[in-house]
Parts: C-alpha cells; sequence; structure tokens
C-alpha cells in the first residue's frame, strides 16, 4: 500500500515514498485530485478533441499534431499536440526537422505558442497554489490516448525545470513511477522497483525533486480513453545540450537519470527494452542517415525509447549554425528526411 500523506498546503494533495537504498524515488511527488472543474475538463477534452480531429485531416501539421507510429508503436496509435515548444516525439521525426529546418528540437517558433485555454490553466494551477509561480511552465505536450495506448517508461529531458505536471482528463489510468519495470508484453509494464500512482479525472499529477529528476514514469496499454496535459518549464534560451548528446556518445548514469544541475527536462524515453532487436526499414534508413550526417550534427536526445519526447530551447546554439553550407552527406540525408516525411504523412493520411 502506498504511503499516502496529506500535504498541509492542499487537502486535494497526496505524497508517496518509495525508499530504494538511502534514496526516496517518490520524493516530490504529489497528487493533487480535482485540480480543475468538471466544466474546465469539459472544454479542455472539447479542445483536445477537437484539434485532434484536425490533425488527422491534415489541417494540423507535424510537429504541433503528431501520431506515435512505427515498429515500436504496434499497438500505439497515441496522438500528440505541442504548444509553447517543441518536444521531440520520436527520433525520426526529431531528425526529420531538424533536417528540414536547421533547428533542434525545443527551438521556440516551430509549435504555436499557448492557446488561450492553455494559458487559462495555467493561471488557475498557479492561483490554486498547484504549481510555483516561479516555474510558470511554457510548454506543453497535450497526449490523447485510446484503449491499448501507452507511452514506455522514460525521464522527462533534463533541460526543463521542475516540477513538470501532468493533468488527466476523461479516463482514470494509473502512472507507474520508478527506477525498474518489467515489460509484460508491448505496451504493459509493471513496476519492480516502482509504485503504481491511481490518476483520477481532473487530478494533476507533480513530478518535481527525485520523482522528476531519477523516476521514470510510464503509462501501460490504457483501458479506454484518455487525454494528459503535461506542462513544463522550458530551458533558458542559452541553455546548450551536453557534449555527449550532441555527439551522440553514450550517456553517462547521471545523465541518463537526467540529473542535470537541479534543472529539468522533457520526456525522453529511457525505457527498459530488449538490448537488441533488429532494425526495422525506417530505422536502417535512420542509421544511414545518422551516418551520412557525420558526427557532429545535433543528435535527437531520445535515448532507448519510444514515442517520447524531449525539448530543448537552443536558437543560439553553435552546432546550430543556420548559416552553415551543408555537407554533401547531409543534402543526401535531407532528401531522405524530405521522402521520410512524405512518407510519414501518407500513412498518417491514411490512419486517419
Ligand atoms: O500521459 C501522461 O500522463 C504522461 C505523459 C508524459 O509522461 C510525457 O508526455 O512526458
Ligand atoms: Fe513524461
Amino acid at each position: 500500500m502506498p504511503k499516502r500523506k496529506r500535504s498541509s498546503s492542499s487537502p486535494s494533495a497526496q505524497t508517496f515514498s518509495l525508499m530504494e537504498g538511502n534514496i526516496d524515488l517518490l520524493e516530490g511527488l504529489i497528487m493533487h485530485k480535482e485540480a480543475i472543474s468538471q466544466e474546465f475538463e469539459n472544454e479542455l477534452v472539447d479542445f483536445v478533441q477537437s484539434q485532434c480531429a484536425k490533425g488527422r485531416k491534415g489541417e494540423i501539421k507535424k510537429p504541433t499534431y503528431l501520431r506515435a507510429a512505427g515498429t515500436r508503436s504496434q499497438g500505439n496509435q497515441r496522438e500528440s499536440l505541442m504548444y509553447g515548444g517543441f518536444f521531440d516525439f520520436n527520433r525520426q521525426d526529431c531528425y526529420v526537422y531538424m533536417m528540414l529546418h536547421r533547428a533542434r528540437p525545443g527551438k521556440r517558433g516551430i509549435v504555436p505558442p499557448f492557446p488561450p485555454i492553455l494559458d487559462r490553466l495555467v493561471d488557475h494551477l498557479i492561483n490554486s497554489n498547484l504549481l510555483p509561480a516561479d516555474v510558470r511552465p511554457d510548454s506543453c505536450i497535450i497526449n490523447q490516448y485510446d484503449k491499448g495506448d501507452c507511452i514506455p517508461p522514460h525521464v522527462d529531458h533534463a533541460s526543463y525545470y521542475r516540477p513538470i505536471s501532468t493533468l488527466s482528463l476523461l479516463g482514470e489510468e494509473p502512472m507507474l513511477v520508478g527506477s525498474k519495470f518489467r515489460t509484460v508484453r508491448s505496451c504493459t509494464w509493471v513496476p519492480t522497483v516502482g509504485k503504481t500512482i491511481p490518476l483520477p479525472r481532473r487530478s494533476l499529477l507533480v513530478l518535481g525533486g527525485n520523482s522528476g529528476n531519477i523516476a521514470k514514469h510510464c503509462i501501460s496499454s490504457c483501458k479506454g480513453k484518455r487525454i494528459s496535459i503535461t506542462l513544463r518549464k522550458q530551458p533558458d534560451p542559452d541553455w546548450k545540450p551536453d557534449e555527449s548528446e550532441l555527439a551522440g556518445k553514450k550517456r553517462s548514469v547521471e545523465q541518463k537519470h537526467n540529473v542535470v544541475g537541479g534543472k529539468e527536462a522533457a520526456s525522453d524515453d529511457v525505457t527498459d527494452k530488449p538490448k537488441k532487436k533488429a532494425l526495422s526499414g525506417s530505422a536502417k534508413r535512420r542509421k544511414k542517415m545518422m551516418k551520412q550526417r557525420g558526427p557532429v550534427e545535433p543528435k535527437c536526445i531520445e535515448t532507448k525509447g519510444s514515442g517520447a519526447n524531449s525539448t530543448t530551447n537552443n536558437a543560439q546554439s553553435p552546432v546550430v549554425n543556420m548559416k552553415r553550407q551543408p555537407k554533401s552527406g547531409e543534402k543526401q540525408a535531407k532528401r531522405n528526411a524530405k521522402r521520410m516525411l512524405k512518407k510519414r504523412a501518407e500513412k498518417n493520411g491514411a490512419q486517419s
């Protein structure tokens, strides 16, 4: 049974605890029930559903609207909407956008600013003391799950400030939070070192401290429809990724856990996946493109995971010099990226 304490700040707040050695993995995690009214929930659900319907019809483009796809997404058709900052969805999309826009994920301006309804939501959460005013979120990813959809275990990227928070709407699916997960089947995990946190409709889960920096979180195969609105504050404009991320080197344990100077990050699936897997066609193409691109190009921050996100914001990064002449390999890679984007768009069109 999870240890539940009442928070003094809010009568609806629950905290949890799970010791791994001398570290409480769930330190900083707070679940607030009834964070918004039922009327506001209806309004938000209408907004998300109408935007996703537009996305499916091609009226909202990538990366503002994205749909999970690819071999790792089998059975997972989660849809996402992004506002305020681009948030890498998976390596393939991230790569395509980097090639087409000469940009790194997280560059401001790639996705639209917050629509008024999200500004209103943030105001409400801050005014209700559920989120700290000095970490006001300026980036949002909305995930719309259908029955069977999931998000694999990951730690949100370390460049985002903590806490991050997730508002649950429409359905009630638990979030698994911990350091180790066993994959039961595709899209289904059980925490071997972790806890199952129930997320009632209209609840706000706040992941701060160890729960946001060290523990991973995931949603296993959903029983039905669910919408989550994840809010994060982006890194400062002069934030730069770690050298090893840019060079594609292996990340240190500390980086893997995204413990970077007390700051925090976006979701960057750090999943517990089988180590070796036959590469899919798109993965092979991606690998080939990576080779052509050379080692010093910006690299998506996704690590081993699938279908999650990393947002960085670094328009001034010297690595992304807009005026630099492309190398010949890059031209080919750019052509490949365009082809891949077209194929994906056709595929998405066929799905809708
Ligand atoms: O759907 C959720 O509640 C979690 C979403 C999430 O972890 C993410 O987008 O990083
Ligand atoms: Fe996340």
